[in-house]
């Protein structure tokens, strides 16, 4: 049965499978499992980015009958793909990019007539591409990147191009096959047969001289209607506009907060805000799926906040291929509807290559939800301390983060509070702290959830962090000041690897301002930073100075610390 089957796939797979407790009498529970609520049988199995690793056996999936959907994408799964799919005959979604399946791709899978959905690119595949021509339902397709060959199956011909990159394929949608190959490993039936030199010869001669004559019957058309044309007259009038001119939107050069006595609409900033027709998904620029294909995702949980849960949503849509996106589940919103829709358009609108933009929201009654692109990176918190947030930093060395690297993300970081700060006095962050310091590909950083402060209940646990000013620790109240402090700490941060704990939260937690300070009063300053960073040579004296901006961002009194502009800048002096 069910049970057996997934019990059986648990076995053979390392990952979060282990994480399902065998001793449930059904695995509707489990992790990644959906079962139809009338008849209790396995419908769905997605586990994508579970870090599964190992070959699928027999008698697991292709057990599961009822399975509507089977997602394991972006794992290390290895081996042959499973061959007793075939008695899946429900299997509507197979998604099984992004792992390691070597190869052929079963002929069976043809007789899955009910499958819509066929992703397996980023694999290790080989071979031809097997003649799929008794899958009426299948509107996508995908193996881009595999060591497939062989010409492409004329039923596949109408799905794009990236479908098939990345492999030796050839023939429709992708460039003709070369007629010496004849198509090799095709399996149309209908290639392989060469012609004849003569039949060769016949043909060209054919074409060149249709050709010829096709140029002089149009040259003689041309010359009989030219000289039955009258000579031109030249019209005088003015001629009226065909249409109107396109109109040109002006784009502000700054940004406003909406709202903030400024007038501006949101187009002013080149960031449209578009409502999700009429599931009141809203977004800021296209958007790949509505909110009910979102809240049929399957996510996965990367950490709770002070605002929030933060999870890892993976979305099918039909447009796209899977999609991924963070969802961020508000808690504690202290804001009514029009205040909040109003606050957030305001900061999604907001564009700056160091700000994790907002990719759209939703404000229900229940529910009050943020969304933004996956980084691929994830947090300089995970980064510096190793917590697990995203597959892909996982096993980052931590002497991979060079002087170079971080004093990237100090300059970025900077600029993009810098930024915030300029567009009005009254702008600030509010939360600023390394898992709110999101990093791309090549350690860019970009500051998210700005303006998410200003949404939630300030009596929160926000003022118990190690970031926190000590004005805003007694007030509750944010501002400009108090992001710089919180800046400094995260300098502080990046220079001695530690995480900043609160006293009040954690009494074995360090308080790094105080830390540092002490130690440099001590003359012990050497001792402070990252080992990691010690090793590296030639770095002492910006590191130092670093070390100087970091406590003075950090001083108690809030008109002693220096400006985001200032801070900005001498970072840039610094690091840049
Ligand atoms: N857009 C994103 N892409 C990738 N990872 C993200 C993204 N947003 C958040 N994360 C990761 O999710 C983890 C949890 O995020 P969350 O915002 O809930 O934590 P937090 O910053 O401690 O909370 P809060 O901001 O509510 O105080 C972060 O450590 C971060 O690594």
């Amino acid at each position: 049965d069910d049970r057996t089957a997934l019990l059986n796939l648990s076995s053979a797979v390392r990952g979060h499978t282990r994480r399902w407790n065998q001793s449930d009498p059904t695995p509707c529970s489990w992790f990644g499992v959906t079962c139809d609520k009338t008849t209790g049988q396995v419908i769905q199995l997605r586990l994508p980015s579970a870090r599964l690793s190992g070959q699928i056996p027999p008698n697991s999936v292709g057990n599961l009958t009822h399975l509507r959907v089977l997602s394991l994408r972006k794992n290390a799964l290895s081996g042959s793909l499973p061959s007793d799919l075939s008695s899946c005959n429900e299997l509507e979604k197979l998604l099984l990019p992004g792992n390691q399946f070597s190869g052929a791709i079963p002929a069976e899978l043809n007789i899955l007539t009910k499958l819509r959905v066929l992703y397996l690119e980023n694999n290790n595949l080989t071979g031809s591409i097997p003649n799929l021509n008794n899958l009426p339902n299948l509107r996508k397709f995908n193996v881009s990147h595999n060591n497939l060959n062989g010409s492409i199956p004329s039923i596949l011909n109408n799905f794009p191009s990236n479908s098939f990159l990345g492999n030796s394929l050839c023939g429709s949608p992708l460039p003709v096959c070369p007629p010496a190959s004849g198509g090799s490993g095709g399996n149309d039936g209908n290639k392989g047969k060469k012609l004849s030199a003569g039949a060769i010869a016949g043909i060209v001669t054919g074409s060149v001289v249709g050709l010829i004559l096709i140029f002089v019957t149009l040259f003689i058309g041309w010359r009989i209607y030219s000289s039955k044309t009258t000579p031109r007259q030249v019209n005088m009038s003015p001629r009226p506009p065909a249409s109107p001119p396109p109109e040109i939107e002006i784009r502000s050069p700054k940004p406003t907060f909406v709202g903030e006595n400024s007038g501006l609409r949101n187009r002013d900033v080149g960031v449209v805000v578009q409502s999700g027709g009429n599931d009141g998904l809203v977004s800021f620029g296209n958007l790949d799926f509505s909110l009910e294909e979102l809240l049929r995702a399957s996510a996965e949980m990367l950490g709770k906040g002070t605002f929030g849960t933060t999870y890892k949503a993976y979305i099918e849509s039909e447009i796209e291929t899977e999609i991924e996106v963070v969802v961020k589940r508000l808690k504690n919103v202290c804001v009514n509807e029009t205040e909040f829709r109003e606050k957030v358009e305001s900061s999604g609108v907001l564009v700056h290559e160091n700000l994790m933009p907002i990719k759209a929201y939703f404000y229900g009654t229940e529910e009050k939800l943020l969304l933004f692109d996956c980084m691929p990176m994830g947090s300089l918190h995970s980064l510096l301390h190793g917590e697990i947030a995203t597959s892909r930093n996982r096993g980052i060395d931590k002497a991979a983060l060079t002087w170079e690297i971080r004093s990237k993300i100090a300059l970025g970081a900077a600029r993009g509070i810098e930024y915030l700060h300029s567009i009005g006095p009254n702008i600030s962050h509010g939360n600023i702290k390394s898992s709110n310091i999101l990093l791309i590909d090549s350690y860019d950083a970009r500051v998210s959830e700005y303006g998410i402060a200003q949404l939630v209940s300030t009596n929160s646990t926000l003022i118990l962090n190690g970031y926190c000013a000590p004005e805003v620790t007694n007030t509750h109240k944010i501002s400009q000041k108090a992001d710089v402090y919180s800046f400094g700490v995260l300098l502080l941060e990046l220079l001695t690897g530690k995480a900043p704990t609160h006293a009040l939260q954690n009494e074995e937690g360090v308080d790094l301002p105080r830390w540092v300070q002490s130690m440099v009063q001590e003359n012990q300053a050497i001792d402070v930073f990252d080992p990691e960073l010690v090793r590296q040579q030639n770095r002492e004296e910006q590191m130092a100075q670093l070390l100087h901006l970091g406590t003075s961002c950090t001083t108690q009194h809030p008109d002693s610390r220096p400006s985001m502009v200032e801070v900005s800048r001498r970072v840039n002096e610094i690091c840049g």
